[in-house]
């Protein structure tokens, strides 16, 4: 069955698809008034359920939720007689909104520090219950399916487009993360490194040519090139756009992410949507120049050549959708997570000689190429990526809408609520030094039983679970075993201002020196 939006499209060879045939699902909800919950005890999920006896509860039901389903056609049901979570909920009409765009990591952690790890907010003029945790993340997103759907508010739907995979929900979801997921395993991966190798070493190279360089900028540039390339299986140049073109046109895309979602010629969001634009003719642009043979390609010749089972295949708007949020969120995250490390190293000089000694052990043992081997031998350089992460998570929060009224840490959580999921931890909150200052120790990740280690929840839960976390991991090892083998850097402001919007980076570019040493390693 077409949509009619997948009739309208042609693309190169092209038929047309059903996966997003439903991608309206998270619409936000009318606005409504900032509430404030006052302070109450809370009760257990599980003395919840122990008193709320529910008799419907169904095998795969989690007791915290069947209890309001239970009673719900009774009238009144037990779920009303909790508390709402606390929370102050800011000024009339904007609510806690400015506040949470001008540092969304200090507002969440405040919230935990003030209120624990369930609290209330309003952020553009909707309740938002403030979720910090693992464990509760876990009930939320794991245990109970359907409980959750994504929360995009209408300017991202329109910028990424509504058949990306993040804006999905249910089979549509399911069906394309199945599609792309072969392209994202590590297997499917793996087969990329010889080629994410060569590109490290080409950006290497040119880094010490060059001397000093805006590394968050560099550092996206690379990873733009490894998902476009390794991961997608689109070539760069293509049909006349070079990488370097490609990111300016991401950098304006991405203004219009954290904007308030006014479309004129002059607003970010109007300038964001004219990026898109671009965007869609390059990524068109980079298809028709695909051999005919796409299957090679990456997760770009599964999504041409998919059929389901009326035949019908993607239409070039769904790609575009795809390959453009693919390449954003592919690109802008890794890109973060790279420069908090090497921030970080460049404050820790005996974390850069770990990183080095560790190559040069791997180096005797399986010689100078990258193998699967080799990369998975690279355990520190793998800890100091999951600790950059810790300490500094490139975005704050998921964002997701209660499909039902539930119970949470005693808490009575309303449906049409929005959840964001905050993916630091609570411990992490208390550490006043947090993020900049606080405790860097890869150790912890080698440790397997380090509370910060094992409280991470950096790439999210649930069906909605980062697909690229192996390709982040796999690109970040590659890159620091490239410059530990034969290069040195020089961070050139150690303790530069922070920006959290729309991704955690330093606000001056992270202007580094790279050096090629005499010696390889
Ligand atoms: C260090 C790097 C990264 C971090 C910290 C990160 C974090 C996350 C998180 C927390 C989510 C879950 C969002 C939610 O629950 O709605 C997510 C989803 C996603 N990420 Fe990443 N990510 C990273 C790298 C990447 C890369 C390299 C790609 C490239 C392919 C990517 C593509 C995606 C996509 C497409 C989704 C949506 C998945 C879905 O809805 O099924 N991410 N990421």
């Amino acid at each position: 069955m077409f949509s009619s939006r997948m009739a309208r499209a042609q693309g190169p060879g092209m038929r047309v698809p059903p996966i997003a045939a439903s991608a309206r699902a998270g619409a936000p909800l009318t606005a409504s008034r900032p509430r404030c919950a006052r302070v109450a005890a809370g009760r257990s999920v599980a003395r919840a359920h122990r008193h709320g006896a529910s008799t419907r509860a169904s095998a795969s039901e989690t007791p915290w939720v069947a209890l309001g389903d239970a009673v719900a056609d009774k009238g009144r049901s037990p779920l009303d007689a909790l508390p709402l979570p606390e929370g102050d909920c800011g000024l009339p009409f904007v609510g806690n909104t400015l506040d949470f765009f001008n540092g969304p990591q200090s507002f969440v952690a405040d919230r935990v520090r003030k209120y624990g790890q369930v609290s209330k907010a309003s952020i553009l003029g909707r309740d938002t219950v403030i979720v910090a945790g693992k464990e509760l993340l876990h009930q939320m997103l794991v245990e109970e399916r359907g409980l959750l759907i994504q929360d995009y508010y209408a300017g991202l739907k329109a910028l990424f487009g509504p058949a990306s995979l993040g804006l999905l929900d249910g089979d549509d979801h399911k069906r394309l993360r199945r599609l792309l997921g072969p392209s994202f395993s590590k297997a499917g991966l793996n087969a990329h490194i010889p080629e994410i190798a060569k590109i490290a070493s080409d950006f290497c190279g040119e880094w010490a040519e060059k001397g000093g360089i805006g590394f968050a900028h560099e550092a996206s540039m690379f990873a733009l090139s490894v998902v476009m390339k390794a991961a997608i299986g689109l070539k760069f140049p293509a049909a006349g756009h070079s990488m370097a073109d490609v990111i300016e046109v991401f950098r304006v895309f991405a203004r219009g992410i954290t904007s308030p979602g006014i479309n004129l010629p002059f607003t970010h969001f109007g300038k964001s949507m004219e990026a898109r634009k671009k965007l869609e003719d390059i990524v068109q642009e980079a298809i028709a120049s695909l051999p005919d043979d796409p299957q090679e390609g990456g997760c770009l010749g599964a999504m041409m050549s998919a059929q389901d089972e009326d035949g019908n295949a993607f239409s070039i708007e769904e790609i575009q959708d795809n390959v453009i949020s693919l390449a954003y969120g592919g690109h802008d995250t890794p890109s973060s997570v790279i420069s908090t490390a090497l921030l970080a190293i460049g404050r820790r000089p005996q974390i850069w000689k770990k990183i080095v000694d560790e190559q040069a052990e791997i180096v005797a043992r399986f010689g100078p190429e990258f193998t699967t081997e080799a990369v998975d031998a690279m355990v520190y350089a793998e800890a100091v990526f999951r600790e950059a992460m810790r300490v500094m998570p490139p975005g704050i929060a998921t964002m997701k809408l209660a499909t039902r009224t539930f119970e949470l840490d005693g808490r009575r959580i309303p449906k049409g609520w929005r959840v964001m999921g905050s993916m630091a931890s609570p411990e992490d909150f208390q550490d006043d030094k947090w993020p900049m200052n606080c405790e860097f120790r890869p150790e912890r990740f080698l440790a397997h039983n380090d509370p910060g280690a094992m409280s991470s929840i950096i790439f999210g839960m649930g069906p909605h679970t980062c697909i690229g976390n192996y390709l982040a991991l796999l690109e970040t090892k590659i890159l620091l075993a490239t410059l530990a083998r034969s290069y040195d850097f020089t961070v050139l402001n150690t303790s530069p201002e922070l920006s959290f919007m729309p991704i955690a980076r330093p606000k001056d570019g992270l202007p580094i020196v790279v050096t090629r040493r005499s010696n390889d390693c």
